[in-house]
């Protein structure tokens, strides 16, 4: 796949770059692993100037960013801007939270006969990234605002269509102040990253990507002894049961099937329906998503903006295809525009079954499944009927349910009576085939650190869980 921007509204291609020499990428990893010598003796108060630096850089260039965002992948503008001002809270986030979450933990000394017994947290090394188009800035800080906060340097593999929001991720933190190769873009193709990951000065990887890529990096990361989180696809499930209020769930579903042109892996894909409210259900949600607006994404009247390739396109609509060829009704969408740019209506298809590509595929655009359940057994049974669990929704007033399905949905993130979101206070992250490991959070910091286990017996007299720089 070329390193180029072409605009998906238009089809045009806009930019165009050569990748990187195998002598380049050589040169930003020695840069990176020379910065983690460096960043990890500064303390975490002056990573958090920087950081916060970078955040400062953010909210002053939203608007160019998120316009560029948009150009590169189709996003809405007003979806790229709020994307904008999230990595920034982020990063704020990880400020004023990285002294606690890197705080040594004492222990109990006495149970370890021991005089004093702690937990340390220290960096790895430089971490290699590879990451997706979708979300192209707040994939990154994620993982980019933790990890610099932990001492960390990173090295962005990212998706070949959007190289301008790669290139500005790495003048980001250089102009925040990060010392030279505390975080280096390298314009590679995929074909590159074996080589990047056996380096041994590369220490370990986080992807957010396809199940495929996440089975290459894991091979290759098993085969080096490397750390390695994987956040993958996701094909969550929205369970919609009869005490639900029906008409919120039917607004929420349109937003969390449709965010992001449909392209997100928390997207609802799914919809599970109780048979008590499934027509209700059915007819609110058809027409709320054939009344959503498709069309230039930079418009600020827009819902819905082009995919973000012409193949991702024809996936999505050989999915509809495929499941109309076999007996499933559409009650909206479901044809393909004319005229320039990837666009694709916001499509629902119902009477599904297992012999449909859509019944166990996730489907990377504005499509939405619709499912009925005549019980709760049911509902649970299609929605972890899947080999993927990122997330779930379930809708219902009843507190017993509610217990219920946070404990029987299989997936790493479970929402009731709303839409999964990702938040820096929490974890985030799969089971199944959509990954694991975690990112977010003080767990999603602590992935790349050494969590050393420090033991001290008596006649050492200084050493103790207390202040360091690391
Ligand atoms: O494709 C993954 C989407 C993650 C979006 C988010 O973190 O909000």
């Amino acid at each position: 796949m070329p390193i180029a921007t072409t605009n998906p509204a238009t089809g045009q291609l806009l930019k165009s770059y050569d990748a990187m020499s195998d002598e380049q990428v050589d040169a930003a990893i020695e840069r990176a692993d020379l910065a983690f010598h460096q960043l990890r003796r500064t303390t975490i108060a002056q990573r958090g100037r920087w950081l916060v630096a970078a955040a400062d850089l953010l909210e002053a260039e939203r608007d160019e960013t998120a316009r560029l965002m948009t150009t590169e992948m189709g996003k809405t503008y007003a979806a790229a801007k709020a994307e904008v001002t999230k990595c920034a809270t982020a990063c704020r986030f990880y400020v004023a939270h990285a002294p606690e979450m890197l705080a040594d933990e004492p222990a109990d000394a006495g149970a370890v006969s021991a005089k004093r017994a702690f937990v340390r947290y220290q960096p790895i090394g430089p971490v290699l990234a590879v990451m997706p188009w979708n979300f192209p800035l707040w994939q990154v800080l994620r993982f980019a605002a933790p990890a610099l906060m932990a001492g960390n340097t990173g090295l962005l593999k990212h998706a070949s269509n959007v190289p301008q929001t790669a290139l500005y991720l790495e003048d980001l933190f250089r102009r925040a102040g990060f010392p030279e190769g505390a975080f280096s873009t390298l314009l590679v193709g995929s074909d590159a990253v074996e080589k990047i990951l056996g380096d041994p000065r590369v220490r370990a990887a986080t992807l957010t990507g396809s199940e495929g890529a996440g089975r290459s990096i894991a091979r290759i990361a098993g085969r080096e002894l490397k750390k390695t989180v994987l956040e993958l696809g996701g094909s969550d499930p929205f369970v919609v049961m009869p005490s639900a209020d029906v008409d919120r769930a039917a607004e929420v579903a349109t937003t969390a099937r449709c965010q992001n042109n449909g392209q997100s892996c928390i997207a609802a894909k799914r919809f599970i329906v109780h048979t008590d409210v499934f027509d209700a259900f059915a007819e609110r949600f058809a027409a709320n998503m054939a009344a959503l607006r498709v069309g230039d994404p930079m418009d600020e009247g827009t819902d819905v903006g082009p995919l973000a390739s012409s193949g991702g396109r024809d996936e999505i609509h050989a999915q509809v295809r495929d499941a109309v060829e076999h007996g499933a009704t559409v009650l909206c969408g479901g044809e393909l525009p004319a005229g320039e740019g990837w666009f694709y209506p916001p499509t629902v298809v119902t009477d599904l079954t297992p012999r449909m590509r859509m019944w166990a595929e996730e489907v990377f655009g504005p499509v939405a499944g619709l499912y009925r359940a005549s019980s709760y057994d049911e509902a649970i049974e299609v929605a972890n009927g899947t080999s993927f669990g990122l997330g779930a929704n379930a809708w219902t007033t009843d507190p017993a349910e509610q217990e219920r399905f946070a404990t029987d949905l299989d997936a790493g993130n479970v929402f009731i009576n709303g839409m999964t979101t990702s938040y820096p206070e929490l974890p985030f992250g799969g089971v199944k085939n959509s990954g694991y490991g975690r990112e977010l959070s003080a767990i999603g910091m602590r992935e790349f650190c050494n969590t050393k286990t420090v033991w001290v017996g008596e006649g050492a007299a200084s050493a103790g869980a207390g202040a360091h720089a690391e």
